[in-house]
């Protein structure tokens, strides 16, 4: 699946991607490919919803290590994934020093009490926040360790070998998962440190950019612009939903990609790397 990029943009010498497991019938274009990373790139897009982004999609913001979804978008996640915020608040609690998850990422798997299955990426980008939030220079570091990490759960959870991320994890059960847990997407998100964060958003996109190419193999994150106005809009659109929910229409996403019912069994548990 995290394969789909290397098919577009790395063109004829992408189609060895799963030489591995694929019996490389391409073996010089497979050399070439594991020398040469695929680029990553971050897509913008203007006057569409983050919210609304696939079943199964994962949907990336940046944390504080104090257990606050407080304002701005983080806000927005508490209030649509209550279960979520409660899965973060909790993981945030287990710290007794919070700059220990510092540049780590929490990777929360679609629980049964939020309305919307969405796998959640909280990267840990400042200890603390408002007046207390870290200097632009450390959060962009504490991005890239984040992103990385998130990158490594990520592949952990699609081989079924999580959570292991690369050192020492902890497991923890969330409020319930899905039975059918859907598998992990594309992913998205807000322009990440932009707002209270106050960091330079080219200069976040540039972070990301890097560990998608260096780590993500060529993965893409689709980014959203977000005005006032268009919260608005969300919100006239979200209410729209839950009325059509509530006369009875079919209101859930199809049942994953490709109408396949059931996921791979997702385990239950969110994971976090490297400390
Ligand atoms: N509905 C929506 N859809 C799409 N994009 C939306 C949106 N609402 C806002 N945005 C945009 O999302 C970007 C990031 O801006 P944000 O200020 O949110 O986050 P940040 O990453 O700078 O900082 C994180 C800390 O902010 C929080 O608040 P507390 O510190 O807890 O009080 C957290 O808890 C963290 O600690 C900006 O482009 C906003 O326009």
């Amino acid at each position: 699946m995290e394969s789909r990029e290397a098919t577009t943009t790395a063109g004829a010498d992408a189609g060895s991607g799963s030489g591995a497991a694929g019996g490389g019938d391409a073996g010089v274009n497979s050399d070439y490919a594991a020398v040469v990373p695929v680029p990553g790139r971050v897509v913008m897009v203007v006057g569409e919803d983050i919210f609304a982004a696939e079943r199964g999609s994962v949907l990336i913001h940046a944390c504080n290590c104090l257990g606050s979804w407080g304002a701005g978008i983080a806000l927005a996640f508490r209030e649509k994934y209550p279960a979520a915020y409660n899965v973060y608040r909790a993981h945030c609690a287990t710290r007794g020093n919070p700059s220990t998850l510092l540049g780590t990422a929490l990777l929360i798997p679609p629980q049964l009490a939020d309305a919307r299955e969405h796998w959640i990426a909280c990267l840990f980008t400042s200890v603390g926040y408002g007046r207390r939030v870290d200097a632009p220079d450390e959060i962009l570091r504490s991005t890239k360790a984040s992103l990385e990490n998130m990158v490594a759960v990520i592949a952990g959870v699609e081989n079924d070998d999580m959570p292991h991320g690369g050192a020492s994890t902890t497991a923890i059960l969330g409020t319930g998962i899905h039975e059918d847990t859907p598998e992990i997407g594309e992913l998205h998100a807000c322009k990440i440190n932009s707002g209270r964060f106050g960091v330079d958003w080219e200069r976040t996109k540039r972070v990301i950019e890097e560990v998608l190419t260096a780590e993500g193999k060529g993965r893409v994150v689709t980014a959203y612009e977000f005005s006032e106005r268009q919260d608005v809009e969300n919100f006239r659109r979200e209410a729209m939903r839950r009325q059509r929910q509530q006369r009875g229409h079919w209101g859930w996403p199809r049942g994953g990609r490709g109408g396949r019912g059931r996921g791979r069994g997702m385990p239950a548990f969110i994971g976090f790397g490297p400390l």
